[in-house]
Formats: C-alpha cells, sequence, structure tokens
C-alpha cells in the first residue's frame, strides 16, 4: 500500500503519525510511504531520518495526498485540507466528529473512509486514545498549576501548600484514563484531591490504588454543586465513547466558584464536559469568564511531542500495519477493534454516537464490511 505522512498543520501541533522505525516496520512488510518534508522536525526526528529509514520526502502537503492509498495523521483533518481528501482514500487519525458538524459534513461529501483513533475499542478500553489521555492527563494538573499563578490570571495558590499552609483542593469529574493521570499527578505534589465518576467499580478501584490524599465521590450534579465551591482547580475528563460530552459544569456554577479558579476541560475535544468550554491553542490557551480561568486546549500533548509522538506510535503502528497489510475491508472484517474505529465510510456516518449527534442518517457497519457475494 501507499502511505502518506502529512506534516499536522493545527495550532501548535508538533506530533507527527509515524515514526522511523514506524516507517521501517512499513518497508519491510513492502509498502511505501511518503512523508512530507519537516514533518518530523517538532518530534526531534529530521527528513534524513525517514529517509534513511526508507520514506521517499515530498515537498508538499499536496503530493503526499495526492499519492496516498491510506494517510496517517495525529489530528483531525483542518479545512485546508478537506478539498485534498480523495474519494476511497483511507484516514487513519483523530477525528473526534461528535465535537464539529463541519468536519463530519466535508468528510460525509469527501467520500473517504475514516478510521478513528478515538473509537477503536479493545474490550472495554480506547487503545488508540489512552496513551493521549495518559499524556492529557498528566499535564492537566501541571497547566492547572501554572494558571493558578497570579501573573498567569490565576487566585496565586500553589497546589501542594507548604507547612503550616493548606494545600489547594483539585476536583476531578471522570476517573478514567485522564482523571486517574491527572488525580495521581496532583495527589504527588500533595492537593487535596476528589475524583468523581458514575461508575461506582471505578470509583472502588481508584478508592484501593490512589493516595490518601485522593477522596472519590459519585458524580452527581448535587455533588458537583458542592464541591466545585471549594474547587482551586477543576479537571474535565469525561467521556462517552465517539459521543458529545456531557455538560457536568454548567454556566450558573461558575458564580459560585472561587474568583481567579481554574477549569481545564481535557474533554473539550468531544465539545466539552464544561457548559462555558470553547476550544483554544496553546499559542492562547486560557480566557477568563465569570472571573474563572478556562484551558481548553484540543491537542495538549501537541505541546510534549518527545513524550507523545511515541507513545500515540508505540500504540497506532500495529493497527496501521494491519490496515497496510490487508486493506481497510479486509482488516476491518477480521478485527472487532478496528471496526469500532469506523465512523465515516464513502458518504455514510457508520458510528451512531455521530449520527445521532448531528441527527444525520445512520447506516450499520456491516452494511460496508459484508463481501458482495455474501450480500446477494
Ligand atoms: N484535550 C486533549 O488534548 C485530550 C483530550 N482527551 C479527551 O479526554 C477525555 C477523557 O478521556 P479518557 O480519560 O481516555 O476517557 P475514559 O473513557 O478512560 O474515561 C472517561 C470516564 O468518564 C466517566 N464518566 C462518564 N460520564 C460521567 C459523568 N456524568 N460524571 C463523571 N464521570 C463520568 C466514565 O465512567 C469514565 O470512567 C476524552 O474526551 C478524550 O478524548 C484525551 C487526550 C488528549
Ligand atoms: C486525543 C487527542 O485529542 C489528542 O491527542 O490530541
Ligand atoms: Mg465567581
Amino acid at each position: 500500500m501507499i502511505i502518506g505522512v502529512p506534516k499536522e498543520i493545527k495550532n501548535n501541533e508538533n506530533r507527527v503519525a509515524l515514526t522511523p522505525a514506524g516507517v521501517n516496520e512499513m518497508k519491510k512488510h513492502g509498502h511505501q510511504v511518503y512523508v512530507q518534508s519537516t514533518a518530523g522536525e517538532g518530534s526531534g526526528f529530521s527528513d534524513e531520518a525517514f529517509a534513511e529509514a526508507g520514506a521517499n520526502i515530498l515537498a508538499t502537503i499536496e503530493e503526499v495526498y495526492g499519492i496516498a492509498e491510506m494517510i496517517i495523521k495525529v489530528k483531525e483533518p483542518i479545512e485546508f485540507e478537506y478539498d485534498l481528501i480523495r474519494e476511497d482514500q483511507l484516514l487513519f487519525t483523530y477525528f473526534h466528529f461528535a465535537s464539529y458538524e463541519p468536519l463530519t459534513k466535508a468528510m460525509i461529501e469527501s467520500k473517504s473512509v475514516c478510521l478513528a483513533y478515538e473509537t477503536v475499542e479493545r474490550g472495554r478500553g480506547l487503545p488508540l486514545l489512552v496513551p493521549m489521555s495518559e499524556v492529557a492527563g498528566r499535564m492537566s494538573i501541571q497547566e492547572g498549576a501554572k494558571y493558578l499563578e497570579k501573573p498567569m490570571q490565576g487566585r496565586g495558590i500553589l497546589l501542594g501548600g507548604v507547612p503550616g499552609v493548606k494545600p489547594a483542593k483539585v476536583l476531578v469529574l471522570g476517573g478514567g484514563i485522564v482523571g486517574y493521570q491527572s488525580a495521581k499527578m496532583a495527589a504527588g505534589l500533595g492537593a487535596d484531591v476528589t475524583i468523581m465518576d458514575i461508575s461506582l467499580d471505578r470509583l472502588r478501584y481508584l478508592d484501593d490504588v490512589m493516595a490518601a490524599n485522593v477522596t472519590t465521590m459519585m458524580s452527581s450534579e448535587y455533588n458537583i454543586r458542592q464541591e466545585i465551591k471549594e474547587a482551586d482547580l477543576v479537571i474535565g475528563a469525561v467521556l462517552i465513547p465517539g459521543a458529545k460530552a456531557p455538560h457536568l459544569v454548567t454556566r450558573d456554577m461558575l458564580k459560585d466558584m472561587k474568583p481567579g479558579a481554574v477549569l481545564v476541560d481535557v474533554a473539550v475535544d468531544q465539545g466539552g464536559c464544561i457548559e462555558t468550554c470553547k476550544p483554544t491553542t496553546h499559542a492562547d490557551p486560557i480566557f477568563i469568564i465569570d472571573d474563572v480561568v478556562h484551558y481548553c486546549v484540543a491537542n495538549m500533548p501537541g505541546a510534549v511531542p518527545y513524550t507523545s509522538t511515541l507513545a500515540l506510535t508505540n500504540a497506532t503502528l500495529p493497527y496501521a500495519l494491519e490496515l497496510a497489510n490487508k486493506g481497510w475491508k479486509k482488516a476491518c472484517q477480521e478485527s472487532s477493534e478496528l471496526k469500532t474505529g469506523l465512523n465515516v465510510v464513502k458518504g455514510d456516518v457508520v458510528y451512531k454516537a455521530v449520527a445521532e449527534a448531528f441527527d444525520l442518517p445512520y447506516v450499520p457497519v456491516e452494511e460496508y464490511l459484508q463481501d458482495e457475494e455474501m450480500a446477494v
């Protein structure tokens, strides 16, 4: 298969979807890889390193989209890329469709095959979201701590306090991968942490493994209203796979918060679980409503590409190889994990939560995975 790796063009997105080691694996399996010049620069991989591993370097993004049967990316295509995508081209990347209707419509129109990292399922887990959720969960505390500083417009409190002075209170909404990692980091810094989830089993597990300065609590509107009044830092970390995030923190709750408190809505890529959240960029990461600082960067791991690119590609490469070796249809027929990644196929939405988010027709993915002989 011919594989294309474009340079990411989202604001401050420094990750790349394939490393030279990944190119080497693809070549060993007989595939051709075309990498856009400087695509790996932000992650420490030069064009020369890619070329030595066997990649062909192309000067422009148009050439990469023009030649590739499968595009491997990190972030969703942005407007500039929509017209470059061709009918039947396979796109393997994060899409987060439910948060952005224009992207969904553009991919439907392109008649391409969109396989989303974030909905690939293994058992009850999301193996291609996990590594970036680990990064973003850990980062959420370091970013939150930074914006709590007075010169950054926060209320000026140190997460861990000092001997003789109480620590800050951190409220984590959602105890999955992001929530677990953020609670662990905040606890390590000495903060007073509360973590909420709707799964009692998950809360039992968290209660078992977390440090003594982490308290678990059932997530409910009532409990959030109580806890948010005291919180210095709130982390939004809920997910309903593929769907738009529920608004757990509503606009009216902000007036009850302390001035200078910080909200980090990691779930922003699925629309955000804080009603007042709007996607921001690393170049301009925060805005303030009702004296509460909002940090809503949708590609947090893009700021630590030396860690994130390796963590992401460790997880994506085996799936990318399977797609390249078998083609998307056979790979998805044989792997229920890859099958759940299909979101939009040749003009149809095949992922229910995405269809529901925008009231679009839903076509069961099985209709695309039947062999022609079986369909008659
Ligand atoms: N902004 C960024 O750069 C990044 C954002 N993310 C996003 O972070 C979000 C969380 O991801 P993960 O932790 O991997 O998901 P996960 O599936 O591991 O965890 C989500 C948790 O939310 C819980 N939950 C669902 N509804 C809830 C409610 N009403 N109240 C409390 N908890 C509730 C679930 O029970 C689950 O434990 C996703 O939207 C993901 O895409 C992930 C990586 C980077
Ligand atoms: C998961 C995601 O949105 C990211 O890694 O940027
Ligand atoms: Mg206030």
